[in-house]
């Protein structure tokens, strides 16, 4: 209960958090946006300095007014800072947001840090975490026109769905961009094969000072990064003239974690199709109607996503990384719920041996990992706050898994394991809540059928 002590005791002091300015350098070999925030604990105040910084080339157009959408930018990048002491009030000194405005990045702040609210144990409504106000009201956005191409930037996490997306839309769309931040070397593998198409931007946190008040108790925990790609993405549609970003998220980032003080906690908050809905909305309301940011995946279940991945990837068997611990090493870290998540995902549709040299090991076989296999398995387990799926697509994949052994000795972790006898009904609904633009729900569709159920 310590943080939640933390956080009143921090709330209990009039702190306030500022963002200062941002700034664009645009010049021959790079454009680069700079990001000042401050801290002000009554009077003591922390300066904070966040970067990004993309390579210039022939296929970067500068020629338009950016500061709205590097505006937005900041925005989104400070939640970074923001975390550390929560402060009610968040001024904001370089531009300004209507009421309409305010709302919706009051409700990106709690929901995004949802997860880091339950964690911390802190008991905080929507109305209250945070209150926006903006000290120049005479700095005011247009919305930014100009004219994109019918191409697409897919943004590349390392991981399979990203690939999959590469994958299934690189013959329609031959010049498709290929965008990763910070790049783990499972993401510069693949920007290597599409040199001409790579976007590459470094991102610099102003790390030091943040581990620094980590180290003093301040509070941590995760934040809603997929909404800082949305944003940065959107600024790269309209620096390279392409009008479609797309994301890879599937309908099961969608699901809650748990429920806490009546507040649904995500993990994937930002891959859910309600932020997805909130953030083409706003981008269309307030920054542009020249690129569309949606998910070619969210019609699909984890299951045929794995199935795609599978079939249609082969190529990048051994070089893609869905486990964030080990991405750093560039390894399967083989003991997080990301690796048995993905392990389970694709053990059907991958030959026994062929995923076992991937993970180094059996996974099903890993004694140790019983207590996550239940969280992943068991309706009542708290599902773990990582990027995992419904405990209907780990039962269907162990079940029809379990039930594949027949006569050989189960791995460990099936030795007890109950399959479940109810069917399990899949879910590809490209009717549902999604945004896909026809002619990629088209394409999406035509690949689905070739799979084999
Ligand atoms: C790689 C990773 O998963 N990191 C999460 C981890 O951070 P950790 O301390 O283990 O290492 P670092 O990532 O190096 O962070 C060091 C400190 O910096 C802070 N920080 C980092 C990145 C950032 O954008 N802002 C920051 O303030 C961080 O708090 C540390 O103090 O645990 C953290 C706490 O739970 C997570 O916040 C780190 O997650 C990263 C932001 C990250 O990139 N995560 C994605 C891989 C991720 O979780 N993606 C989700 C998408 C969900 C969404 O709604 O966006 C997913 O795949 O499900
Ligand atoms: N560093 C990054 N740069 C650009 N886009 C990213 C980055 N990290 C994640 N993304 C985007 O966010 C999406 C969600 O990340 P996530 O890790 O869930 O997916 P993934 O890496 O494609 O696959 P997997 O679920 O197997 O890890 C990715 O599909 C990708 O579009």
């Amino acid at each position: 209960m310590v943080p939640m002590k933390k956080f009143q005791e921090l709330r209990k002091k009039s702190n306030t958090f500022i963002y200062k300015s941002y700034e664009i350098i645009d010049n021959e070999e790079k454009v680069i946006l700079k990001f000042h925030y401050q801290l002000d604990e009554e009077g003591e105040i922390t300066d904070f300095f966040h970067q990004l910084s993309l390579d210039k080339n022939e296929k970067i157009s500068t020629d338009f007014a950016m500061e709205n959408i590097v505006f937005h930018i900041g925005m989104a990048e400070a939640i970074s800072y923001y975390k550390i002491a929560v402060p009610k009030e968040f001024v904001i000194e370089c531009g300004t947001l209507n009421e309409a405005q305010k709302l919706w990045f009051a409700k990106l702040y709690f929901n995004g840090l949802g997860e880091f609210i339950y964690l911390n144990s802190i008991d905080v409504k929507q109305d209250e975490l945070v209150h926006f106000t903006s000290t120049c009201n005479d700095k005011t956005f247009d919305k930014i026109s100009l004219k994109t191409q019918e191409n697409i930037i897919i943004p590349i996490g390392g991981g399979k769905d990203s690939l999959v997306s590469y994958e299934l839309l690189k013959d329609e769309f031959p010049d498709a961009f290929m965008f990763s931040m910070n790049p783990i070397v499972a993401s510069e593998d693949i920007l290597k094969k599409h040199p001409e198409h790579a976007i590459e931007l470094k991102r610099e946190l102003d790390l030091k000072k943040i581990l620094d008040f980590n180290e003093r108790g301040y509070l941590n925990g995760h934040i809603p990064f997929s909404s800082i790609v949305g944003f940065i993405s959107i600024w790269l549609g309209l620096l390279y003239k392409t009008k479609y970003i797309v994301l890879s998220n599937e309908s099961s980032a969608n699901e809650e974690n748990i429920i806490y003080n009546g507040q649904r906690i995500n993990h994937q908050y930002s891959k859910s199709i309600e932020f997805e809905n909130d953030f083409r909305e706003y981008i269309s309301s307030f920054i542009t109607d020249d690129v569309e940011y949606f998910s070619f995946l969210r019609p699909l279940d984890e299951i045929h996503i794995a199935q795609l991945f599978a079939t249609f990837a082969k190529e990048y068997f051994f070089t893609f990384r869905s486990c964030n611990v080990g991405s750093k090493r560039n390894e399967w870290c083989g003991k997080c719920p990301k690796c048995l998540f993905t392990y389970i995902m694709l053990c059907n549709y991958i030959d026994d041996a062929i995923l076992q040299k991937i993970f180094g090991k059996d996974i099903l076989d890993d004694a140790q990992l019983q207590e996550l296999f239940d969280g992943l398995s068991q309706s009542d387990a708290l599902k773990p706050f990582e990027c995992v799926g419904t405990y209907d697509e780990v039962n269907y994949a162990l079940s029809k898994k379990y039930h594949s052994y027949s006569q050989r000795e189960l791995p460990y972790l099936l030795k007890n394991y109950k399959p479940k006898d109810t069917p399990y009904d899949l879910h590809v609904n490209y009717n549902g809540q999604n945004n896909l633009p026809k002619k990629f729900k088209k394409i999406l569709k035509s690949n689905v059928e070739k799979l084999n159920f």
